[in-house]
């Protein structure tokens, strides 16, 4: 049995709850889920301070995971918050939703494009498929221009323009698969893949499945080099807890 633990860097307990939903649907026999959030932080993450702020929620996280004797770890906020920092810290593999999501588009399509919550997180993504190395995989990014908790108000509109702009981008990207680029998406990936007949990615569901891989193959995060554990020293104040 491996455990996995699903880490909504938000306070949403609603999209925790969602998250946990998408995982456990894709979980091999032998993998439990245990999808928890941050006690304190920001409820939504949208920009770079609520990123600044959640990483922090993210390690502690990941602290306690590795004292509850999780196997794996994964990010499932778009932006990655805290993704190297969350590996010095960890033993087991630490997988954010955005990689998740991008490496897989790019095994099932030479171009994929994204659909995200607000405009002004566009950059993030951007930021981060510089970072990945899959800029020019990205054919196109797309903000269905609402606030990342609409996805969870129950009215139904914010996965409805999701929908949307997953059907433009199908018919003007010129994409193979489009990836969902919100942790409060997760559970709507099934039933557009359907729909639109083309692969639509959720990287809460990609992150469990290269967590299992990774641990099947006994790979936990590099120990050797930049991702070793944080060099010994006192933390003071509010981080105390972190030591
Ligand atoms: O950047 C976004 O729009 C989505 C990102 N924010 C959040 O609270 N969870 C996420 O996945």
């Amino acid at each position: 049995m491996s455990l996995i633990q699903v880490i909504n860097p938000n306070t949403s307990l609603a999209m925790t709850e969602t998250m946990g939903t998408a995982a456990r649907a894709v979980a091999a026999p032998g993998t439990e889920i245990l999808a928890v959030c941050p006690t304190h932080g920001v409820e939504s993450i949208e920009g770079h301070f609520d990123e600044a702020i959640a990483a922090i929620g993210v390690l502690e996280q990941v602290k306690r995971g590795k004292e509850q004797g999780v196997s794996g770890h994964i990010i499932a906020c778009f932006g990655d918050p805290g993704l190297l920092a969350a590996r010095e810290l960890a033993s087991g593999p630490v997988i954010g939703i955005a990689e998740a999501a991008m490496h897989t588009a790019t095994l099932v399509a030479t171009r994929f494009s994204i659909v995200t919550t607000l405009p002004r997180t566009l950059v993030i993504a951007r930021h981060l498929l510089q970072q990945y190395g899959f800029t020019h995989h990205c054919a196109a990014l797309h903000a269905i221009d609402l606030p990342v908790l609409a996805l969870e108000d129950g009215s139904g509109v914010a996965q409805e323009k999701v929908r949307q702009r997953c059907m433009q981008a199908k018919r003007e990207d010129g994409s193979g698969a489009i990836v969902l680029g919100c942790g409060g998406m997760a559970t709507l990936a099934q039933d557009l893949t359907k729909e639109l007949g083309m692969p639509v990615i959720d990287g809460v569901s990609a992150a469990v499945k290269m967590v299992e891989s990774l641990v099947a193959l006994g790979f936990g995060t590099s120990k050797h080099g930049d991702l070793d554990y944080p060099r010994e020293k006192p933390l003071s104040g509010a981080f105390q807890h972190l030591n």
